[in-house]
């Protein structure tokens, strides 16, 4: 470890292009450039200043800025490393290329020295290189051999940027850089305790593995799977939540040997092998909202090894008509103001019917009775393991419910689980009404011109989800009954009735949390067996 200040010089690295964008791809043609490689002086950027010198041409200036901060750095040999960086090179759109060094050192111990100084955290030493950077004749990646496989090109690199507007991932990532937000996930005690005891009860899926935490926020998903007796775990996050990780993890110290934080995007990082298993915790309100579970199954044709355990590897979608005449009233009502004729003298009634509607096309986030449901959910399942990420692009699912009752059906409630498929105990983490609240609580859609029903009689509902650029959907929901009974002919279509809803902004509905009507046993069961204490609704439910 360097003291502070101090002047360090590695005179004796040879840098090498891996991979990368533009300057590089032109470098990896065989021109040799010498460079200057130094630290500014809190440690906190690599330049480097050089030239190309090509055969027979006058030496071109080449100048390189990158944040040591930024930069993920594995040791891949016993006196060399890989360099991942990230460097802006489209400031317009902000777009960040990862490029790839390897550095090698004339010594272990010079390798060393530079691992700890970079990762120290008294930024407040100064580093100079004086070093030949040396670009690699036709380097491919997959050419570049790594002790326990190769890297992976980021083909998908900027792929989260190409479908996602710029501001709605600003106020994303903004989001889960804050630690009370963290804080809110790790308190819904369900979610957090289901992925412990999956983790720490399937225990041989996790021993000597190397796992990919996928957002891994806090790192406490990361954290728990090293507990397990992973290998290695790179716990990939966008966020600057990174930096907290990274914190969290080094003040647990028996664990944070096995644990690397990457700050990056899994669609554009580059690690140093491939996973044996990923874990994540990408479900948003409707398991789908926040577009995570893209990210996901990015990651997985990214980083998995065929045949790889991913935790979770199956979401259901579970819905239901309901009948909830206190909702309906409440969401009616609140399009009332606009009914005034003379608000200050002003007739505000022209805008009723829009406010109506706008009201109406907020899903509604709460905890519901399960009493409430007027016939046997029906479910629609997403195999994470197996399905295309483009499958969530556009998500049709038709549906048939038989009524038990006679109601005015509102609408659809919905919720989702997710399986955990350990080899030694399969575990579930439900969102389910009646079960054990979670964050995510359950989600109904409102019609704004309900159906009646007689018990017997069948609904058909047809959901459709449209992922928009927002990282969310927009859904549409048409329900229709058939007539019913004895002369009642091939059944045609009595009452219909249709929604437009955006889940991007829901009604979040402060209400009374209903009494468990799940039996100890049942709850047990589900991984579900602890209560929520002290988790709040939160825009993105995740
Ligand atoms: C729901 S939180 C889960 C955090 C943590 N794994 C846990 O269980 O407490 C999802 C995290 O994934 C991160 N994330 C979302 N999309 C990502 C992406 N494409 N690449 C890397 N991280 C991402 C978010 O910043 C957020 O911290």
């Amino acid at each position: 470890m360097l003291a502070s200040p101090q002047l360090r010089a590695f005179n004796d690295i040879r840098i090498r292009f891996v991979s990368g964008a533009g300057r590089d791809a032109a470098a990896a043609s065989g021109i040799d450039v010498t460079a200057r490689l130094r630290c500014d002086q809190r440690g906190s950027f690599v330049e480097f200043v050089g030239h190309f010198s090509e055969r027979d041409e006058a030496p071109a200036p080449f100048q390189e800025q990158f944040y040591l901060q930024r930069c993920q750095i594995f040791r891949i040999g016993p006196s060399t490393q890989l360099w991942i960086v990230n460097t802006v090179e489209d400031e317009a759109n902000e777009a960040v290329y990862p490029r790839t060094f390897t550095a090698e050192f004339k010594s272990e111990e010079s390798s060393d020295t530079f691992f700890d100084a970079i990762h120290s955290p008294n930024k407040g030493f100064f580093l100079s290189f004086e070093t030949e950077v040396i670009t690699e004749d036709d380097v491919s990646v997959a050419a570049m051999k790594l002790p326990n496989g190769s890297t992976e090109v980021a083909k998908d690199s900027s792929k989260f940027d190409k479908k996602i507007e710029a501001s709605s991932a600003k106020m994303y990532f903004h989001y889960y850089g804050q630690l009370l937000h963290q804080q809110n996930m790790l308190q819904d005690y369900v979610r957090t305790g289901t992925y412990y005891a999956a983790v720490v009860e399937n225990r041989a899926d996790f021993q000597g593995r190397v796992v990919v935490d996928v957002g891994a926020g806090s790192g406490i998903l990361s954290l728990f799977a090293a507990q397990a007796g992973a290998k290695h775990v790179y716990a990939v996050e966008a966020s600057s939540m990174a930096d907290y990780a990274r914190k969290l993890i080094a003040g647990n110290h028996v664990l944070s040997q096995r644990i690397t934080v990457i700050h990056g995007k899994v669609e554009d990082v580059e690690l140093p092998e491939k996973a044996d298993v990923l874990i994540s915790e990408p479900m948003g309100t409707l398991l789908v909202n926040e577009r995570m579970l893209e990210s996901y199954i990015i990651a997985r044709d990214r980083f998995l090894v065929p045949g790889g355990k991913m935790f979770p590897g199956l979401g259901r979608i579970h819905m239901a008509p309901f009948s909830d005449e206190y909702l309906f009233v409440e969401i009616a009502n609140k399009a009332l103001f606009w009914q005034q004729q003379s608000y200050y003298g002003v007739d505000l009634t022209p805008l009723h019917n829009a406010a109506f509607q706008g009201y109406f096309s907020q899903p509604v986030v709460d905890a519901f009775d399960p009493r409430l449901l007027v016939a046997p959910p029906a479910m629609h399942s997403l195999d994470l393991t197996s399905m295309k990420e483009e499958d969530l692009y556009d998500i049709v699912i038709p549906l048939t419910f038989t009524a038990t009752m006679a109601a005015r059906v509102h609408g659809i409630a919905c919720w989702f689980d997710v399986l955990f498929n350990g080899s030694t105990i399969p575990r579930w983490l439900t969102t389910a009404p009646g079960a054990p609240t979670t964050h995510w609580y359950q989600l109904r859609l409102v019609l704004s011109q309900p159906l009646y029903v007689m018990a017997g009689q069948t609904i058909t509902t047809r959901l459709h989800l449209s992922a928009h650029s927002a990282q969310s959907y927009t859904i549409n929901l048409s329900m229709s009954t058939t007539s019913w009974g004895a002369g009642a002919g091939q059944g045609a279509t009595i009452q219909s009735s249709s929604g437009k809803f955006d889940l991007k902004e829901p009604y979040y509905r402060m209400s009374q949390m209903p009494a468990y009507t799940w039996t100890q046993e049942q709850q047990l069961q589900d991984g579900a067996g602890v209560s929520l204490q002290g988790a709040q609704m939160s825009p993105y439910g995740a």
